[in-house]
């Protein structure tokens, strides 16, 4: 896999060489041989499992090149599969420590594809890169030590011949940070910590030298030296804009939980970061909730998209926060343009400003811990999983929406005492999350991101926990914990087709072609937060089977040449 190529798959068909279908993350496919009138005629045409007693928490989005399939699944493994017909060509297994620390299920969301290397990262905080045809080690590199909580879920993605990560370890007290290396040989190029004191640098002759902090005083929106173990983990990888030439990354909560113990905005936590991917210098950051004391993160990812607005050529991104808030913002400076709820139930905010800052409840933040066990216990909407997690939603260039998938629940949130000690959890937070409805929590949204109108939305008994694509035809596909992929219609959100995939769905399906045919493929296999975390929602769920297959579907070949 080439630059050129990666840089150009948003508008390939027969090869997917970037998690988000181009690197812009938009998750959106120009081919439309499948559509709303023949999707009812899509069917398996293999299937294959990833074997052994590993089978949990599958949520990788699958990669192919050149008719070859590659997927990571739980517990840092690699699987090549042929394309055309599901069989195994190689699995890579990584050697895990038995001190690993993830702290939401032994997950991992996808593969980095250049040069002939399949690179990804590990729970033990390495990036491993195999050689495509037989699965071998070329390079293995320790990023970060997992013995202090740094572990890595994320797919790595390269721009411009460099390979891009982040880290796990929020719920740890690590310092989060976004690397650079050489995908050749896992050089480090540059190092940009994301909490505020901490400086970066780039590697010049063999040694770091400082490329300068923006913000620039140490710990100036923290207080004392609670910054050196800060958190704000770029977990969830990021994205890339040619246009502007960014790199945008989401940032996690900042540690501990517990907001009481460390006044100011805490940044750059819970906030959008877009960096310079020459020397990952910082050149604006959009905090979503600054002095975040719920664990909601600021991790989802942040989709370019360009829209008209009299006559104008608006170069927007859009994010949905766990916080709650949907936010349009001016990608090439940061600027925040609108924000509105996407979510029924937002508590711990009376609104947005006009630059895009919470206005608090303050009556709603969990408080000093009193001395009675539970004495602090707020009620909080959106719950700390978030009105949508980590899922990723797509953007649809026809209908000008977003779809998202997104949940309604609360939580019970009290704060206790903590101290930080190296590798123990450090949250300093107890917590009950709760449902709100009896029906539903898991809602697919449609949303207009000029109106901030919901369009169109489909609920779901369990909460949803995949990622979203949506196609020229017409098409929006979704899994659920239950089992099922699903495909919508993209304008008027009607179910138009379904399948019982054996296990829940929680990876981020990926549509492509092959001689003519279109291929829809997906991961199988319920797992990640929810059943560890969910308090009463998982207890609702709790009979919903782990898994972990891969599934290839399309049209039988006389549908299509009808079509
Ligand atoms: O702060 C962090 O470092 C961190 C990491 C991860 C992860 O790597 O999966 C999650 C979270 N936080 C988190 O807050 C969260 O809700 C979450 C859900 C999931 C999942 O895979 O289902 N991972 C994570």
């Amino acid at each position: 896999v080439t630059d050129a190529e990666i840089l150009k798959d948003a508008t390939t068909t027969d090869e997917i060489v970037t998690n988000g279908l181009g690197l812009q993350g938009q998750r959106y496919s120009p081919l439309n041989i499948l559509n709303e009138q023949n999707v009812k005629e899509l069917r398996p045409v293999w299937t294959m499992s990833f074997g052994g007693e590993k089978q949990r928490g599958q949520q990788a989005q699958p990669m192919i090149k050149d008719g070859v399939m590659y997927v990571t699944a739980s517990y840092s493994r690699v699987f090549a599969v042929d394309a055309r017909t599901g069989r195994e060509l190689w699995q890579y297994e990584a050697r895990l420590p038995d001190d690993i620390r993830p702290c939401c299920d032994v997950i991992n969301r996808g593969v980095a594809l250049y040069d002939d290397l399949v690179i990804f990262g590990t729970l033990d905080a390495k990036l491993i890169a195999l050689n495509k045809d037989t699965g071998k080690v070329v390079w293995s590199k320790r990023v970060a030590d997992h013995k202090a909580g740094y572990s890595i879920t994320a797919a790595p993605l390269v721009v411009n011949g460099k390979l891009i990560t982040g880290v796990s370890g929020g719920e740890f007290g690590v310092v989060g940070k976004i690397e650079a290396y050489d995908p050749k040989n896992g050089q480090v190029l540059w190092s940009r910590p994301t909490v505020e004191g901490h400086m970066g640098y780039v590697y010049k002759d063999g040694k770091a030298v400082e490329n300068g902090i923006s913000g620039g005083e140490a710990g100036k929106t923290w207080p004392g030296d609670l910054w050196k173990t800060g958190g704000a983990a770029p977990w969830l990888g990021g994205y890339y804009d040619a246009d502007t030439n960014l790199l945008f990354f989401g940032t996690g909560n900042p540690a501990p939980w517990n907001s009481h113990l460390r006044p100011g905005d805490n940044l750059y936590s819970s906030s959008r970061l877009a960096l310079n991917p020459d020397d990952g210098t910082i050149q604006w950051h959009f905090q979503t909730t600054p002095h975040d004391g719920w664990d909601f993160d600021g991790v989802n990812e942040l989709i370019s998209f360009d829209y008209q607005d009299g006559g104008k050529t608006v170069k927007a991104a859009a994010t949905a926060d766990r916080n709650g808030f949907f936010y349009v913002l001016d990608r090439t400076n940061g600027k925040f343009i609108r924000g509105f709820p996407f979510v029924d139930k937002i508590t711990w905010a009376k609104g947005l400003d006009k630059n895009g800052r919470p206005i608090y409840d303050d009556s709603n933040r969990p408080g000093s811990p009193s001395a009675k066990e539970k004495g602090s216990s707020v009620f909080s909407a959106p719950a700390f999983l978030g009105a949508k997690n980590w899922m990723p939603m797509a953007y649809n260039r026809d209908t000008g929406l977003f779809y998202v998938p997104s949940n309604e629940w609360g939580m019970d949130i009290w704060n206790e005492d903590i101290a930080y000690k190296k590798g123990a959890a450090y949250l300093g937070a107890g917590f009950t999350i709760k449902p709100l409805n009896e029906d539903y929590i898991g809602v697919l949204r449609a949303i207009d991101p000029k109106s901030g109108k919901e369009v169109w939305r489909q609920t779901n008994y369990a909460p949803l926990w995949g990622g979203v694509l949506t196609t020229k035809g017409n098409l929006v596909f979704t899994g659920n914990p239950e089992g099922y992929l699903q495909a919508f219609n993209a304008r008027t959100g009607e179910k138009v087709w379904e399948f019982q995939t054996g296990s829940g769905v929680i990876g981020s399906p990926v549509t492509w072609e092959m001689d003519g045919e279109q291929y829809v493929s997906v991961l199988s296999g319920w797992g990640g937060a929810v059943p560890l975390w969910g308090g009463e929602v998982a207890k609702r769920i709790k009979h919903l089977n782990q898994g972990g297959m891969l599934w290839t579907f399309k049209l039988p070949k006389e549908l299509v040449a009808k079509h």
